[in-house]
This record gives C-alpha cells, structure tokens and sequence, in this order.
C-alpha cells in the first residue's frame, strides 16, 4: 500500500497481453463478488464477461446452493440470506476444485420457478466469476483472487429488485414488496459486513446532482442517473488500479450535462483506498474512450457487442468503473506467473 498514491505513473496502454497470459495458466483466477440479492451483483460483472469474452470468462452462481427451494422456504419460513440456509462449507469445496482447474458438479437454483436443477459439470475458465449473497464469507473467501462487493442503497435496490422479481421471478407485487421487507434486517445482518473484506467495492446511490445546483438544477436527471461511487483499495504492490486510466474530465466538455465526477483519495477501514464518484450523463464518447483505453492497457480486441443485451450507458459506464479495477489486479496475476 502507498501513503501518498499521487506519485504513481499512469497506466501505459497496451503494455499487456491479458488474454494469451490467461490461457497459458494452469490455474483458473477466482474473483469473487458479494451482495444483496438486487443489488446488481450479476449486472456489474457482466462487463467482465464482455470485454473479455466467453472462452476467458465464465459465471459460477451460489444460489445453487441455497439449502432450501422456494416452495420450501415459504413453509420453512427460512431466509436464503441466512448463512446457515446455504450449503457453504460445499460450495469451498467445489469452488476449490474449480481454483484447481478441476471440471465440477455445479448445483443451479433456477429463479424462473425457484426450483433446484440438474446439476451441471462445470469446465473452468481461466477467469470464473464468483457472485453471491455469501461470498466473502470465510468459507469461500481465501480462495479468491480478487474480492468485489456490491452496495446498493435500499431505495434503488428496492425499485430494482420489485421489477425483476415480478418480470422475471414469478413473484407477484405484494408477495415481493413482503420479502423485500421481511429482508430488510436480514441484510445487515447476514451480508452487509462482507464489504470490509472487498478490494472493490461499488456504491449506488440515487443521482445526488440536484444537491449541487444552486437554486434548482436546471436540467433534467432521468430515473436512470445514478451517483456511483468506486472504491478501491490495492491488491499487493499493485497501485494503477487506483487510478482510472482516462481522464473522465473531458467528459464534462461534452454537450450533454448535467455530469459530477470527484476523486478522493481516503484512508477507509485501515486501508489507503481511492474514492471514484461519478453522476449524471454517461457522454457515450466517454465511455468509449474508457472502453478502449481498458482494452489498450490489456491487449485486448475491443468487444465486438454480443453479450445479446444492450446496456444503457450508465450501466456499461458502471460495468466499466468495476472492470478496471479487476483487469489490473487479474493483469497483476497473470504477469507475476
Ligand atoms: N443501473 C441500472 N439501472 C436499471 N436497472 C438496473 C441497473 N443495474 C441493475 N439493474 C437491474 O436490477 C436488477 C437486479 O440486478 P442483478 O440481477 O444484476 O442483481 P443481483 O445482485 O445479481 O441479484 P440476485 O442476487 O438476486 O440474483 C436486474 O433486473 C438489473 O437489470
Ligand atoms: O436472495 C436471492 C439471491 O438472488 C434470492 O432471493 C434467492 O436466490 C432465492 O431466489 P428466488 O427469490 O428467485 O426464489
């Protein structure tokens, strides 16, 4: 860790090439992702997956191994927060097979009709992604490379986690408005101190802009504006994370405002960490410019769309803050092979 990051050079592009340094390794790298469920845990990384591709990248999902189905727990009475309701000391086990480079039996919870699955062998890929309400719990923790956790607040979880539980989930709208209440205490309990084990930890926050203006903000913030705030803390000697490797300044020189951008480095939990806020307008030339800027610095083609879901700017832009910060950390690993 640094005192002082400001004396870190910038990140050079191109310096690296991530994806033959990936498929030269024995041992797939784990990154693990923790978070309430709507919190936006499987949205975030999924930038991971697109710009790296589905031969390097691959998702692993805990809810496999959730102890109980849906129908279960509506008469168990249980929570799928709840740690013991999970069959975590399993998933270490098959999460350190994988670590191995080992196929495994995966379980697969599936949300359409909260039902277990056959389960499915499991090929790793040199980059698995980790993400579930567990999983910087001690069982699974020393096993990943890179720990990332989620905190959304309530209210956007909230809004986000009605509409896809009642679009997509089978639930209907008081049934879900009553497991989102039932949870709310089961958060803090069971996953929010996860976070304190995280390198990468995103924040979203309703847009905060209108507090900035003077008088009234005179332009438009739509429901899809969101304050996003990325911190990080390096990972070993590894200090370029801290950095994004574009200056986001020139996207306030673009014609759609309103747009906030802050840098604070902080001492946060013991740890020197950067603070990245963002809020408002994702200018598309800036999000771009940060695409290709992550791609330069790791050798990689710029994504050819695919992933099969067009993403709103402020959501790729999001994707993006989260990846960065991976892509050194896995660059860092990689290189030190
Ligand atoms: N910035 C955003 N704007 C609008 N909707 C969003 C945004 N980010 C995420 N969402 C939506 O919120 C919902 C929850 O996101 P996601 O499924 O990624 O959460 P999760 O943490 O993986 O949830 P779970 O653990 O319950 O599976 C999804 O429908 C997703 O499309
Ligand atoms: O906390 C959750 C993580 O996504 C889910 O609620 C849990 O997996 C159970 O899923 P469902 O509500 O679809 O039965």
């Amino acid at each position: 860790m640094t005192s002082d990051p400001h004396d870190k050079p910038a990140p050079q592009a191109g310096v690296n090439d991530l994806p033959a340094r990936l498929r030269r390794r024995r041992r797939p790298i784990i990154i693990g992702v923790a978070g309430d469920s709507g919190s936006g845990k499987s949205t975030y990384t999924q930038g991971l997956e697109w710009l790296l591709g589905p031969e390097l990248v691959s998702q692993v999902s805990l809810d496999g191994y959730h102890a109980e189905d849906r129908a279960t727990r509506r008469a168990s009475g249980r929570s799928p927060l709840d740690p013991e309701a999970n069959h975590l000391e399993r998933a270490g086990t098959d999460l350190e097979r994988l670590s191995r480079g080992e196929a495994t039996r995966i379980p697969i919870y599936d949300h359409e009709d909260g039902v277990f699955r056959d389960a499915r062998v499991y090929q790793p890929t040199p980059i698995i992604l980790v993400e579930g309400l567990h999983t910087l719990y001690p069982a699974l923790r020393s096993m990943l490379d890179v720990a990332v956790y989620v905190d959304t607040a309530t209210e956007v979880k909230r809004e986000w986690k009605m509409r896809r539980d009642t679009r997509e989930r089978g639930y209907k709208g008081a049934e879900a408005e009553a497991e989102i209440a039932r949870r709310a205490h089961q958060y803090e309990r069971w996953i929010a101190d996860q976070e304190q084990h995280a390198e990468v930890i995103l924040r979203i926050h309703p847009s905060e802009l209108g507090k900035l203006a003077i008088g009234r903000l005179s332009a438009d913030v739509p429901d899809s504006f969101y304050h996003l705030e990325l911190i990080v803390a390096p990972g070993g000697d590894d200090q370029r994370s801290l950095f994004l490797p574009v200056d986001l300044n020139s996207m306030t020189r673009e014609q759609a405002m309103p747009f906030m951008l802050a840098i604070v480095p902080s001492q946060y939990q013991a740890r020197t960490v950067n603070v990245l806020h963002v809020d408002g307008h994702m200018a598309p030339a800036g999000l771009e410019t940060l695409t290709q800027s992550i791609c330069a610095f790791a050798g990689l083609d710029a994504p050819a769309g695919g992933s099969g879901i067009e993403w709103p700017a402020t959501v790729r832009f999001a994707q993006m803050l989260v990846a960065w910060p991976v892509i050194n950390r896995i660059s860092a690993i990689a290189a030190g092979d």
